[in-house]
């Protein structure tokens, strides 16, 4: 059996998109193939696959890590699959997506080509730490939906190499954790790399940018409303905490490929 593929990704972190509008490739989609699909050297290579389902009430994005584990949420994920939407399936901006993490809304500004998504509210939580071999570092928790530890650290290569997961506190997360290790770089402007629960290091992180704005505007004591930029390795967000309470965020998303695959 073959089914359709494309492949999308924001800031360079990148995903297989599965289009399933009547829920027949769910069955066949184990931990094992999302693996295989994301494999970089024997398959199509990804950080994840955004399985497109169509429901009576609009578009579900079913999120996989590479590693096969499912997540709540994936911000650049979200903004590639409203453009694959828009793309494929007509869908006007702004462009509603169900996630499990609730339904986020996806808007175009302008005629450029990034998309800002509403990512509803952050969860602050309390002080944590992350190690790395040797080294610790204090962290704070935060919560786009999923886990993230924020740890600022002097200079982005103290992480090492980052061949393995971080160091974390499992009583803190249960479930494991996304760690964002960040330095600043100027007035709101901070650079940013992460390991990614599931998927390992990767180019960048859309919920993870958004709680590293929400950990460096709390450093800060900013006001609701500050623009923070956010470097990624694969490029740059824009995340704003508006004095409503909500996350958005900013930044490009691109669909580069399309094939078939017997996954
Ligand atoms: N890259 C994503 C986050 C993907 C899920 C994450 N690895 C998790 O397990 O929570 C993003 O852009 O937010």
């Amino acid at each position: 059996m073959s089914y359709p593929f494309l492949k999308g990704h924001g800031t360079e972190n990148d995903f297989v998109v599965l289009p399933d509008p009547d829920e027949s490739v769910h069955g066949d989609l184990d931990p094992d193939r999302v693996r295989a699909l994301c494999d970089r050297r024997a398959g199509i290579g990804a950080d994840g696959v955004l399985r497109a389902v169509r429901r009576d009430d609009g578009w579900f994005m079913d999120y996989r890590n590479a590693d096969g584990s499912i997540s709540e949420m994936c911000g650049n994920g979200v903004r590639v699959f409203a453009r694959y939407l828009h793309e494929r399936h007509g869908e006007d901006f702004p462009v509603r997506v169900q996630t499990r993490d609730g339904v986020k809304v996806v808007s175009r500004d302008g005629a450029g080509t990034d998309l800002t998504v509403d990512m509803g509210r952050p969860s602050v939580r309390g002080a944590t730490e992350v190690s790395v071999g040797h080294l610790t570092w204090p962290a704070r928790s935060v919560s786009m939906g999923n886990p993230h530890a924020v740890a600022f650290v002097d200079d982005l290569a103290d992480a090492g190499p980052l061949l393995e997961a971080p160091g974390h506190d499992p009583a803190v997360y249960p479930d494991g954790v996304n760690v964002e290790f960040v330095v600043r770089r100027g007035a709101h402007h901070v650079a940013m790399r992460v390991h990614e629960r599931g998927a390992g290091e990767t180019r960048s992180c859309g919920t993870g940018a958004c709680a590293v704005a929400v950990a460096t505007a709390l450093a800060d004591d900013a006001p609701r409303g500050t623009s923070y930029r956010v470097d990624v390795p694969g490029g740059t967000l824009r995340v704003v905490w508006t004095v409503d309470d909500r996350v958005l965020m900013t930044g490009p998303a691109e669909l580069v490929a399309e094939g078939t695959t017997d996954l």
